[in-house]
């Protein structure tokens, strides 16, 4: 449901990513880590409602509890595109959040990317793909993948993606209650930073694992508990620097069973995989 039922305002879908695995390879000389992961598009999404403004204003019309209206990634998005370009059109901006933050479901990271490529064409930009994933890599890791648009082995610190197909299929999804800081994940002494590179390949998850996992399990007990819990029903793992966990099916059936059987009051939802992103075509 739009928020603002009027014709001038549109509504672009912006889908969460799991991490099938993630591998910590490397350090860069800056101190980010360098990364090996299958970034999977799901179908659970946020909407990015937005209206074309003549007067060059970026206006957010309901800001994020604890995030005040300039630092949402919706609106640094959209203030990015127009110094870049010199753009004078603005835009209003509504968000209807659907997926959890902090979760490593990539919801902020998605929101932006789904500002610039609906902007691109809104704004008759018309910049190519490659142009606006470089844009993105300023405002989050993730954005990149997202403009990319299709599941992908990932590497660098989220910029280099190779096109990966993944098997269709079913998610559980378990959300801990709990806010996990990406920064104190990787800076963990204990972090696993060295794991052998592979290569591009399907994901098979019997050889891969989330190096961020044993480090958020360890200092946040809530995420422990949840991954023991779903671990207890079928095979779970921690998606980016977390809190949320996963257990993938390719029967809908099964991940309804698995759902059925987690303890109550444990807050969980189901997922599709999606092969593209949405609005894939927004650029070229
Ligand atoms: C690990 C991933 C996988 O998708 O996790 P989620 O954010 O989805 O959970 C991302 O790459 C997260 O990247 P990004 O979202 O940019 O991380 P930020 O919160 O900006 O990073 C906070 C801090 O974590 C450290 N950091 C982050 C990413 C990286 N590749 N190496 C790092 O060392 C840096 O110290 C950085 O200042
Ligand atoms: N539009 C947005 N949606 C979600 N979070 C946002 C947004 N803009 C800025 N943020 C900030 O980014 C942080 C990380 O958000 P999110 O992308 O949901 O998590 P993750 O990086 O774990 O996948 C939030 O805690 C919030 O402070």
């Amino acid at each position: 449901m739009t928020p603002f039922p009027s014709p001038d305002w549109h509504a672009f879908a912006a889908p969460a990513k799991l991490n099938l695995f993630l591998h910590i390879v490397g350090r860069r000389t800056d101190g980010y880590h360098l990364l090996q992961s299958v970034f999977q598009l799901i179908d659970l999404a946020d909407t990015v409602h937005m209206r074309v403004r003549a007067d060059g204003a970026v206006v957010h019309h309901n800001p994020l509890p604890g995030v005040a209206a300039e630092a949402d990634l919706t609106v640094r998005a959209a203030r990015l595109l127009q110094r870049e370009t010199g753009c004078t059109l603005g835009v209003d901006l509504a968000l209807d959040k659907r997926v959890p933050m902090g979760g490593g479901l990539g919801g902020g990271s998605s929101d932006a990317a789904t500002v610039l490529l609906a902007l691109n064409r809104l704004w008759g930009l018309a910049l190519p793909r490659g142009r606006l994933m470089k844009l993105g890599l300023a405002l989050g890791a993730d954005v990149p993948f997202f403009i990319f648009g299709r599941n992908a082995f990932v590497e660098g610190i989220g910029e280099r993606m190779t096109p990966v197909d993944t098997q269709s299929g079913w998610f559980a999804i378990v959300h801990p209650p709990v806010h996990v800081p990406t920064p104190a994940i990787f800076a963990a002494p204990q972090l696993q930073r060295a794991t052998p590179p592979i290569r591009p390949t399907a994901i098979d998850y019997a050889t891969t694992r989330n190096d961020l996992e044993p480090v958020a399990c360890a200092l946040f007990p809530q995420v422990a508990a949840a991954r023991d819990a779903l671990a207890r029903i079928a095979p779970a793992r921690m998606t980016g620097s977390g809190a949320c966990l996963f257990s993938f099916s390719a029967s809908q059936t099964e991940i309804d069973c698995v759902l059925s059987r987690l303890p109550d009051g444990m807050a969980a939802f189901k997922a599709a995989t999606l092969d593209q992103h949405p609005l894939h075509e927004f650029a070229s």
